[in-house]
């Protein structure tokens, strides 16, 4: 391996980009970031505007020399070509020799003709499909039975096949203009189940089962239910056929459903679960903010696209994201990101990322199955401020451990309530300064006795007061919340986690990890049964036990 040849004790030894950038982080930690300031013009040096969007980076505990490091190494992992076998649709995904072109799906017909050849017909007669369904649905030409309006959508999906959805749907809720409510759906939970029901119309509602293999557990129970509740609330047997939809590869699935082949729109393998929403995954989306609004939502992201692939790597909106990540995690040892949308519109995005970047880079063995001698994915989490404030914003202040955060925010508020706007936003950069800054014993000792507190209660309370400070954190603005801005944002975290992914030195694109836990839930559920199980142990046996014995009670009560 490149950056760590393991010595036969085990021991790292390393290159001389990471022994470099080892002993710049060693002189990092003994620094506070605020005193990075005293440099005049460090905002506008760490600062810099991409598609729509502009990244503060100045409250990042680094400076220009170490930027310019990071930025080196990556350019010696050859970041730039391996950008281009992306978009060119090299199979970069290794392990399942598979293209990753996510990206051509938001790009101009004549990039899809570069990169795909006569394929490109496939994807202009998946949009036009798309396009068709919604103007169906919308103007009421397909018509729930008896000839009424369709007025509900049900998305069922999960996992990649459903938050970028939902992630959308949340934050693009302004530019809903079809009049169509769309409802997703994705967890295995009755109570989720009969919640999305409760809210349904039977006979006007339809209903778009997404999912690539079309086997995934939990898309498949509650697309069984939820057909089963439809035929016998409606007591239509032809509504199926008439009212669902399906995005799969699996198109022997889909039919044997019983969702008809003019009804199934196509995925590719070559677009990722977690990188699909601009595919006709984005269905329930389009049905909500029509098709118009969808195609502004991929040309957002292709000017990101656009910029990653042009720009210089320093001054590359998701390069630099991607290195400043690891310059945090691999070298100042900070486990953990906080995504923080100082937007109740972006309430649905902390999941998102967590998905995508989780799912994507938590890994620990490279592209060549070897292990690794490093970290790789931060734990990712998150809330909307200002709630996060009033909860675990209080651990990132106060605790030994530093938790960098990215927080995001549109200047212009989408409500009418200017001064709540005001208010937010006010709030979203008071926290960066906080966390940055910090409050010592002296200045906490100095507040009490401003305001008037004796001696010894100053002893008492000045230490429970102290904040540590110094945590490092991004700002990334956003002028509104647009389709053209949401999909410049979710384009740069795409390519964030890409880059990471290549100095990492694994493959993003699988995700084997989620494996054995379904396999094992089909041994519990055969246990649960009564089966014999020699693969689970005596805690899940005496769990499954007590399962059983309280379902039989219910049963029998
Ligand atoms: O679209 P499918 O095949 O139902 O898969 C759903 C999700 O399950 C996963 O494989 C694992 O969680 C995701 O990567 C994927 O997006």
């Amino acid at each position: 391996m490149e950056y760590f040849l393991l010595s036969n004790k085990g021991l790292p030894i390393v290159n001389k980009d990471i022994k470099n950038l080892s002993s710049l982080a060693e002189n990092a930690k003994q620094r506070q970031i605020h005193a990075l300031f005293e440099q005049p013009g460090r905002a506008g040096q760490f600062s810099l505007s991409a598609g729509g969007l502009f990244l503060d980076y100045s409250k990042q505990n680094i400076t220009r020399d170490e930027v310019n490091s990071l930025i080196g190494w990556a350019k010696s992992q050859s970041l730039e070509k391996k950008v281009a076998d992306m978009f060119t649709g090299k199979q970069i995904n290794v392990t399942e020799k598979r293209a990753v072109l996510h990206t051509v799906l938001r790009a101009p017909a004549k990039v899809q003709q570069e990169v795909l050849g006569e394929r490109a017909e496939e994807l202009a007669a998946a949009e036009r499909q798309m396009a068709a369904i919604v103007n169906k649905l919308c103007s009421g030409t397909l018509s729930a039975g008896g000839g009424e309006k369709i007025s509900h959508v049900l998305a069922i999906g999960i996992g990649g096949s459903y938050y970028g959805i939902k992630t959308a749907l949340t934050a693009l809720e302004p530019f809903h203009n079809t009049g169509l409510k769309v409802e997703v759906l994705a967890n295995i939970d009755g109570g989720a189940l009969m919640e999305k029901l409760a809210k349904l119309p039977a006979k006007n509602t339809a209903v778009v089962v997404i999912s690539k293999t079309f086997t995934t557990q939990e898309t498949m129970l509650n697309a069984a239910a939820v057909k089963t509740w439809m035929l016998a609330q409606s007591g239509d047997k032809d509504i199926i056929a008439r009212q669902w939809f399906a995005v799969s590869t699996n198109l022997d699935k889909v039919s044997a459903f019983g969702i008809c082949p003019e009804h199934t729109l196509p995925m590719w393998d070559w677009v990722g679960g977690r990188f699909s929403l601009w595919s006709a995954v984005g269905l329930p989306l389009a049905l909500a903010i029509g098709m118009e609004n969808f195609s502004r939502l991929k040309a957002g992201a292709f000017t990101m696209d656009e910029h990653f692939q042009q720009a210089p790597l320093n001054e590359n909106m998701p390069v630099l994201l991607a290195m400043l990540g690891i310059w945090n995690r691999n070298f100042l040892d900070h486990a953990s990101l906080a995504i923080l949308p100082y937007d109740h519109a972006l309430r649905a995005l902390p999941g998102y990322l967590q998905q995508t970047d989780m799912e994507s880079n938590g890994k620990s063995v490279s592209m060549a199955g070897e292990e690794l001698a490093w970290q790789t994915a931060p734990v990712v989490f998150g809330q909307e401020g200002t709630n996060s404030q009033h909860a675990f914003m209080q651990l990132m202040h106060q605790s030994q451990d530093i938790i960098p955060c990215d927080f995001i925010v549109a200047l212009q508020g989408a409500s009418d309530y200017h001064h709540h706007h005001q208010v937010l936003v006010a709030n979203c950069f008071a926290q960066s300064e906080a966390l940055m800054l910090g409050k010592s014993l002296a200045q906490a000792r100095a507040e009490l006795k401003g305001a008037g507190a004796c001696d010894d209660e100053i002893d008492r309370l000045a230490p429970h007061k102290t904040m540590k400070g110094n945590t490092p954190s991004n700002t990334l603005l956003l002028d509104a919340l647009t389709p053209e801005s949401l999909g410049a944002l979710l384009a740069l975290y795409e390519h964030k986690i890409f880059v990471q992914g290549v100095i990492w030195q694994i493959n993003s694109f699988d995700q084997w990890g989620v494996e054995l836990g379904k396999v094992l839930g089909g041994d519990v559920l055969s246990a649960m049964a009564g089966n014999d199980s020699e693969q689970l142990s005596g805690s899940s046996l005496m769990l499954i036990k007590r399962f059983i014995n309280k379902t039989q009670l219910t049963q029998s009560g």
